[in-house]
Formats: structure tokens, sequence, C-alpha cells
């Protein structure tokens, strides 16, 4: 007051605390029900000690044992039991390397991530990331679960917050990276809410492949899962033939020829047997089908009359094919006597967008599409090749069910070929480095996640020992190569 003056007092702005709603119960209820919040206190105690060995039962185990053992022998025998356990475990690594690995060092290495990493900036990275939520005072946050490590990569599980999207965590992949110290993140959906986030810290796939020996068994090929080469989680790159229809796309020197004679490579006993037969069209003269003419059944070193009257050819024999089929079988076996049909196109491009002549486009697009379209059950597979997968280049992608994205140039390529969506669930094949040939992202239709993987190295050396295998017998191969057969090596 000033005077006789009236002064408003100010407003407060203080935040009035907060208490808990059971500190307004009556006494008598406080007293009834501590029994049960102690037993209640008592039981969360125990699930949180049980999840906390859960997730890091070696050093839980390796504590309590250590723990017994100084307690109950002293510490020289602590001691003891610490050298002979480090020098039990170098024997081990030094012994079998791959089970120590997978079963100690693995391990070892998920609960240190998770203990010094993960678990320590969790809230943090979330919260600033704007992964959590407040509503009505209350914060809602992802849940961390379970951490595993494969030394290349980390997969660590999350359980979204309720209203929250795969998209969210998809938008914010370099923002989780670089909090948590790895180069690149993934998201994949495991079921509802409930998400594994893989932090990548090295490729595996940074050496090249060397092609496996050829096998002499044709009856081995199997069309449905073709082994083209290896997947980062270490295994086969299964490319399926019969059924599907592959455009493999990449900018050049991105490796595309290693996938085709990869391809080859493996179908190459059935070729021999001529359960399998190859047809050609190599637009750039005879350049890179060139290099193996004898795997061919028919080769068009050319994108002209010649190589559209070869596609035409195809194209009329899927239709014949097929109206033989119809009411017979629903899709092309071994038993109809005839061999399945895979027609290899290096550079689609040439043959039907960067064509002159108008009416030989044309020609060449729709024997092009009836194939891809029709070719399914009676056994004909399409692998074309090209390095611009734009629209106005290759029109009917869609008709392609398994598409092969090596490096490219742009984002934007990268969803062209493997569809919307599928960049951001981590295919970021316009990544890749220019010194991995041959590394690509693959995506399956029928198949929500897409797939990384590196293509055999077949080499010029390779290509020679292909031909000679496709012409000689396999003694005169095994004589040239000094290569035993895995068929070879089992039988042995
Ligand atoms: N899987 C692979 N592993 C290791 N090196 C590879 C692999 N694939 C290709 N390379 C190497 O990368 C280089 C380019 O490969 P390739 O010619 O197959 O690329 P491309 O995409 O077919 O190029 P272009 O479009 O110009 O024909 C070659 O030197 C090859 O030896």
């Amino acid at each position: 007051m000033s005077g006789n003056r009236w002064v408003d007092p100010a407003p407060f702005e203080g935040v009035r605390p907060r208490l808990p709603w059971w500190f307004f119960l009556p006494r008598w209820v406080k007293v009834v029900s501590l029994p049960f919040a102690l037993a209640y206190l008592v039981i969360w105690l125990a699930v949180r000690l049980v999840i906390l060995a859960a997730h890091y039962p070696v050093a839980v185990v390796l504590g309590i044992a250590l723990y017994l053992v100084r307690v109950h022998c002293g510490l020289w025998a602590l001691v003891i039991v610490v050298l002979t356990t480090v020098g039990g475990l170098v024997i081990w690594a030094g012994l079998h390397r791959p089970s120590f690995i997978r079963h100690a060092w693995l391990r070892a290495l998920t609960e240190w991530r998770r203990a010094t990493l993960y678990v320590p900036h969790w809230r943090t990275v979330t919260r600033l990331a704007e992964l959590t939520k407040d509503s009505r005072g209350k914060e809602f946050r992802p849940q961390l679960r379970r951490v595993r490590s494969d030394g290349w990569r980390d997969r660590v599980r999350v359980k979204m917050i309720p209203a929250q999207s795969p998209e969210q965590w998809e938008a914010r992949r370099d923002n989780l990276a670089h909090s948590f110290n790895a180069k690149s993140c993934r998201v994949r959906v495991l079921k509802p809410r409930l998400l594994e986030l893989d932090f990548i810290h090295s490729d595996p796939l940074a050496r090249p492949i060397p092609a496996p020996a050829l096998s002499a068994d044709a009856v081995a090929a199997n069309l449905k899962g073709v082994v083209v080469g290896k997947t980062e989680t270490g295994r086969p790159w299964l490319l399926r033939l019969l059924g599907s229809q592959l455009l493999v796309v990449g900018v050049p020197g991105a490796g595309k020829g290693s996938v085709l004679w990869s391809i080859v490579w493996q179908l190459a006993p059935a070729i021999r047997a001529g359960l399998v037969r190859l047809v050609g069209i190599d637009p750039k003269g005879g350049m890179e089908l060139g290099q193996c003419p004898d795997a061919f059944a028919k080769v068009v070193y050319d994108n002209g009359p010649a190589a559209v009257e070869l596609l035409e050819e195809i194209a009329a024999e899927v239709k014949e094919r097929a109206s033989r089929y119809k009411g017979i079988r629903r899709l092309w076996t071994r038993s109809s006597g005839e061999p399945f049909t895979v027609l290899i196109v290096d550079e689609l491009a040439d043959v039907i967008a960067y064509q002159t002549d108008k009416n030989l486009r044309e020609r060449a697009t729709r024997a092009v599409q009836t194939i891809t379209s029709q070719g399914r059950a009676p056994g004909f597979a399409v692998v074309a090749l090209v390095q611009d997968p734009r629209k106005e280049i290759v029109s009917f992608r869609h008709l392609f069910t398994t598409r092969v994205a090596l490096r490219l140039d742009e984002p934007i390529q990268v969803d062209m070929v493997l569809g919307d969506g599928v960049r951001q669930r981590g295919a970021a094949a316009h990544e890749i480095s220019e010194n991995t040939p041959g590394v690509a992202w693959i995506k399956q239709d029928g198949r929500r996640e897409p797939e990384r993987a590196r293509a055999f190295h077949i080499t010029d050396a390779d290509l020679v020992e292909l031909g000679q295998f496709l012409t000689a017998g396999d003694a005169s191969v095994r004589e040239l190569t000094g290569r035993t057969s895995s068929t070879e090596t089992e039988a042995a």
C-alpha cells in the first residue's frame, strides 16, 4: 500500500507442490493398506531383479560366483579363479574362435553396450529426439527392451508409446545413430508397438566374396533360391527365379555384372544338363555377355531388329507354353520336360527406351511386357539390368517382383527401384560406398523388410573357368583350376 491506495499483490507464480493422492487418505486406511503396499514393493523389487538378471546374465552370474568364492575361499582363491577363467577363455578363443565369439564375446559385448551406452542415454536421447510425450503431467517414454550385439550391429528392441508410429522413428534415424555412436540406424517393425532398431557400427560386406566352387550337381540348382552371394547377416543371398522377374539397377560400376554372372555361375550345372536355357541380349556389343557366350543358347549383341525379334520369339514361346499348360499345371516344374528359360537383358533401357526406331521400341516394350507379365507360370524369368530406373525408361517396373538396388546416385532413385517407404526402413542404396561394388539392397514382393547383401565377385578368370565348365567335362575343369566342387568335397 502507498498512502491509502490499494495495490494488488502479484499473482502467485510458483509451482504448487503436487501431493500424491494417497496422502489425502484417512489415517486408518493408510495403516490397513501398509502391509499390502509393502508386499507390492517386495514383489516389484523381485521382478526388477529378475529383469536385471535377464538383461545382464553374464555379469550377474559372474558377479555372484566371484563373490561366493571371495567370501567362502578367500582372496587368493579369487585370484586363481579369475586367472583360470581368463586362461580358459583365451584357450577357447584360440581353439574355436566362432563359438567363442558367439557364446562369450558377443554376450559380454551386448551387456557392456547396454550398460554403458543404451541405458544411461536412453531417456535423454528419446526426450531430445522428441520421441517422448507429456500428457496431463505424465511423461510417456518408449521402453528400452532387449539389446543384442552382433559385433557389426546392435539390435535394440523398443516398445513404442501409445499413438506413436514407426514413421516417427524412421524420421529420426540419423539423430539416433549419432546419439548412440553408430554409423547408421535402421528401423524394423516386429509386431504392433514393438520395433527393432539396428545400430550399424561396421560393414560385414566390406570384403569381396569369392565365387564358390562350381557344383557338378545339376539337380541341386534350386530355382526358388539361387545363391548369388551373402547377406550382411552371414546367410546366403537367395534370388528367386522360378515364379519371379528380376530387375537389377545400379550406376555404372555398381556391380551389375557380378549379380548377373553370379546367377549364371550357380545355374551352370543346370545349363550344362539342359534343365535351364539362357537367352541373352547385350546392346553393348557383347562387352558383358560376350565374356562367356557358351552359357547362352541364343545371344544377340545389339539392340536393333535382331534383339527385338529374339524378344518377340520368347514372347511367342511364353504364350504357346502357357496355352499348353492351361488346365494341366499352374507353375513350371522339371517334370514338364522343357527347360526353364532365363532371359538376360544387359542394359534394358537400350532395348526399350533409347531405341531410335519408334516401331522397334514399341515392339520391344510389348514383348518384354508380355514375358514379364505372363512368363511366371510357363517357366520364363527375366533378369533385366538397367542404370536408370526412371519411369520414362522402364515404365513397367511393377512387373518385376524382385528388385535389386545396387549403388545409386540419389534417394529418389531408391524409391523408384525398391518402392515407397523402403528407403525409410533403412534401404539406403544411395549410401552404398563406391568401394563396395556388388553390394545391394533387395526387395521382394510380399516381404516387408528389404535385405542387404553382396554378390559373389566373379573375376575374368572365373568366367574362363565357367566357359570351360560349360563346354568341357568336370575333369578338365579340375585340372585347369585346381578347385574342387562342393559336392565332390562332400562325397570325399
Ligand atoms: N561383387 C563384387 N565384389 C567385388 N568387386 C566387384 C563386385 N562386382 C563388381 N566388382 C568390381 O567392380 C567393378 C565394376 O563392376 P561391373 O562392371 O560389374 O559394374 P557394372 O555395374 O556392370 O558397370 P557397367 O554398368 O559400366 O557395366 C569391376 O572392376 C569389378 O571387378
